[in-house]
């Protein structure tokens, strides 16, 4: 098996993440808000405080290109915010002071290099404030191909067998292995396969929650050319990557939204994701067919729109976005 370190550590951290991002829930804390008005909350700082400490401990030299920077948090204004994010932190790392918290944050700013993690430490804030979809998103890079995945999804059921009809979902991918996912609760793991092209019953397509995020009126027509009849699934973050993966869905369509036709989607919200889905039998592109650079820094700025699948429809959605 390779990568075994890595999957240890990123599965450890990213475990631990989410038992404080679900310890955050139990009390939905206040919606904070970035420079580009999206929304932050203590949870996220948390989540990627304690992912980028562990891998700074076990791969020093590996850059972490993670979503959230502690720029704002040191402000006098968020030093309540601060204290709080601290307090769950310990509840995971005893003994942890502020700076600490801060310091492993900053961690995750590391540039895009050779080989290098990218994190999403809540994807899906909107969601996750909301009460609904979110998940955990670490990826390993190497020489711009996605390696490694870990996208732990907590609140996240499925209705298919178990363990993927329990709720809190880790799955995890290594290049040429497959894809498996167990349970948060158990540590047995289950390889899962996208849905094969005759399961009639699965051949429905997810897309976002949130509008500004795609095309909803481009995707549903994408769909129903492609031979979709059923209406979609709608899910907040990579836990859409998931349900593709483990054959809930046939397909994930992310077309760029008409109100913000420049949009470059971040690699974060896309490295894990590709992964699993990639490694159950599943195929990801752009809406053009291309696949996924992930060699081009921060974003995926050779990509438009995001087009996931079980592979045997691809094709067919290809040629109607072509149209
Ligand atoms: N105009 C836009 N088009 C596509 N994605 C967008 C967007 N604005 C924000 N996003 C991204 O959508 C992600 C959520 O994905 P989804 O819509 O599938 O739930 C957000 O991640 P974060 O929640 O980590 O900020 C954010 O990065
Ligand atoms: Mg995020």
């Amino acid at each position: 098996m390779a990568y075994e370190k890595e999957l240890q550590v990123g599965i450890e951290a990213s475990l631990s993440a989410a038992k404080l991002c679900q310890a955050v829930r139990g009390n939905i804390p206040d919606r904070i808000e970035k420079q580009d008005r999206s929304p932050v909350t203590i949870a996220d700082f948390g989540s990627q405080a304690i992912i980028c400490r562990a891998l700074a401990e076990a791969f020093p030299n590996d850059p972490v290109v993670g979503e959230e920077d502690a720029t704002a948090l040191r402000s006098s204004e968020m030093s309540e915010q601060l204290a709080q994010v601290t307090e769950y932190v310990k509840q995971e790392i005893p003994n942890v002071s502020t700076e600490d918290v801060t310091q492993w944050i900053d961690h995750g700013n590391g540039e895009p290099s050779q080989r290098f993690w990218t994190l999403d430490p809540i994807d899906g804030t909107k969601g996750f404030l909301r009460g609904d979809q979110y998940a955990i998103a670490l990826a390993l890079i190497e020489e711009g191909e996605v390696k490694v995945g870990i996208l732990a999804c907590p609140a996240l059921s499925l209705d298919l067998a178990p363990p993927l009809n329990e709720e809190g979902l880790l799955f995890v991918a290594v290049r040429g292995e497959g894809t498996k996912v167990r349970s948060l609760k158990t540590d047995e793991f289950t390889a899962i396969r996208v849905a094969s092209p005759d399961d009639e019953e699965h051949l429905r397509f997810v897309e976002s929650v949130e509008v500004a995020h795609g095309d909803q009126s481009q995707q549903s027509a994408i769909a129903q050319q492609a031979g979709i009849k059923s209406p979609s699934l709608r899910m907040d973050s990579q836990a859409k990557y998931g349900a593709v993966a483990s054959g809930a869905a046939a397909l994930y369509l992310r077309l760029p939204s008409p109100k913000q036709p420049d949009y470059r989607e971040n690699i974060w919200d896309h490295a894990a994701g590709v992964i699993v889905a990639e490694e159950a039998g599943g195929r990801a592109s752009d809406m053009y067919g291309k696949p996924l650079d992930f060699s081009v820094g921060a974003k995926l700025f050779q990509n438009r729109g995001v087009v996931v699948s079980n592979g045997s429809l691809h094709e067919a959605v290809l040629a109607a976005l072509n149209k």
